[in-house]
């Protein structure tokens, strides 16, 4: 300001603080305003009347600011920044610094605010973005998947793109997953999943089901064998199915089904990733990766004491659990339009569902989860002669959208011994629809597959 005078660069001075886009509000150290810029009244909704005629304390008693920075200033003495909200509503970001006099007190306080409402906006819209980028990721993953290895993967409802999430995430590392959920939903594939996108998807994929393994050939089927091992051994000594899944993945299926004499065994692998085959003495390095699955209560064996804890604890690093079908409605109708589709393109069909049939097949509380719904839509496709399938072709137990209702309301015409025979027709079908398999079925019933398969022989013949 060097050959300019006072008044000069008193109007320098104005013209740039009446001018800056910052507000500006200088003020005594009584909390008078001494001074207000216009963006100062324009961004915090206040008249310069206002403001010059009333103290700060009586301004925030009025609700013209949220809280002061300039009492915050006369009680530190220090310079002091705030986020405030303005009575019109925006949020201000405000700087409080102190002038002193000679004695050290303060004289002035120089009040330095910016609106910072749209920069929040801003925040809050690349928030939003950012979620919809990583939607998209999990959308572009799914669509390499489907010209890839699982073109049948669906993953729509919220619940399962953050699964997908955790498993993409989970992939790239080599910790061992616990999936849990009911049967049905989805373990398997999601093991796959994890599988394919990992950095060992090029390794072998084995899957062990621990509940069809007789006790007495789970070690040397897990770990092999040497040559002549034991009586009937094959001579040349066999490679177990853990060594089979070196390099890749081994997926212990219903782990909670494994013999509690084989677990401290395969903690033992599991945590020096190594083994040593029946009658053998060499150990085994193994480099693999370990997702195990369950769909029961794993705890609750542990407490029962059927299942080892440390060997649990092992397992459970990353832990999954796919919700059952019912709890991820969303996922219904897109499973369902895919299946369709496969099945059309299979048999050379062109069926497809009433949306009354969509409604009921939304509403219903599905207890076999998707693998209900394949055999369902398998079943009434395979087993119907025209193009457009309505709600007729349901079986009754999902017109009433009711699981386990007694699917005969009226007596009809049949005799008591066609009645029965028809409503357990219906049972054991119903059973191995929801289970997969007769012998799953027969579990699930308490009764012995091959009895299964004679009352189906039978009702075939009686009921045609
Ligand atoms: N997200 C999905 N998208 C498409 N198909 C699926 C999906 N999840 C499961 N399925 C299909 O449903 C059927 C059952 O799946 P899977 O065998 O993986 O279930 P599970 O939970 O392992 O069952 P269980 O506990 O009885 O072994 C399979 O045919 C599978 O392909």
């Amino acid at each position: 300001m060097k050959g300019l005078d006072m008044d000069k660069e008193v109007e320098i001075l104005k013209t740039a603080f009446e001018s800056s886009y910052d507000g500006i509000h200088i003020l005594d150290n009584q909390g008078n305003t001494l001074y207000i810029n216009n963006a100062c009244t324009r961004i915090e909704g206040i008249s310069r009347e206002e403001a010059m005629t009333k103290t700060i304390k009586e301004l925030v008693a009025n609700g013209v600011y949220s809280e002061s920075v300039t009492l915050k200033v006369l009680e530190t003495k220090e310079p002091t920044t705030i986020i405030q909200t303005a009575k019109n509503g925006n949020q201000l970001l405000s700087t409080g610094t102190p002038t002193f006099k000679e004695d050290g007190s303060i004289d002035k306080i120089v009040v330095n605010s910016r609106d910072i409402t749209d920069l929040n906006e801003l925040k809050r819209e690349l928030s939003v973005k950012e979620e919809l980028a990583k939607q998209y990721q999990i959308e572009l993953e799914l669509l390499k998947q489907q010209h890839g290895k699982q073109p049948d993967f669906i993953a729509k409802s919220p619940a399962m793109q953050k699964i997908i999430r955790l498993a993409l995430n989970v992939a790239k590392v080599d910790s061992t997953v616990l999936i849990t959920g009911e049967s049905g939903v989805g373990k398997g594939l999601l093991a796959e999943f994890i599988h394919n996108n990992s950095n060992c998807a090029q390794g072998p994929f084995i899957k062990i089901d621990c509940s069809s393994i007789p006790e007495s050939l789970f070690e040397s089927e897990l770990f092999g064998y040497e040559k002549g091992a034991f009586t009937g051994a094959e001579k040349t000594g066999k490679a177990g199915l853990l060594e089979l899944a070196n390099g890749g993945t081994v997926f212990l299926d219903e782990i909670g089904e494994m013999p509690l004499s084989m677990q401290p065994k395969l903690m033992r692998a599991i945590q020096h990733r190594e083994i040593v085959p029946v009658g053998g003495k060499l150990v085994k390095k193994l480099e693999l990766r370990i997702i195990a699955a369950t769909n029961v209560e794993l705890t609750q064996k542990v407490r029962e004491k059927e299942f080892r804890e440390d060997l649990y604890y092992r397992l459970n690093v990353v832990p999954i659990r796919i919700p059952a079908l019912r709890e991820r409605r969303e996922d219904i109708l897109p499973l369902t339009l895919r299946l369709t589709e496969k099945l059309n393109k299979h048999y050379g069909f062109c069926k497809q569902l009433t949306e009354e049939v969509k409604d009921l097949l939304l509403e219903y509380e599905w207890p076999g989860n998707i693998r209900e719904l394949e055999n369902l839509i398998e079943r009434i496709l395979v087993s119907t002669q025209e193009d457009v399938i309505d709600v007729k072709y349901l079986p009754v137990h999902l017109l009433r959208g009711k699981t386990g209702a007694f699917p005969f309301d009226d007596m009809g015409t049949e005799d008591y011994k066609t009645a029965l025979a028809k409503y357990d027709h219906h049972l054991l079908k119903l059973a191995i629809e929801r289970e997969g398999s007769i012998p799953k079925a027969a579990d699930r019933l308490g009764i012995d597959a091959t009895t299964i398969r004679r009352k189906l022989d039978k009702y075939e013949n009686l009921l045609k």
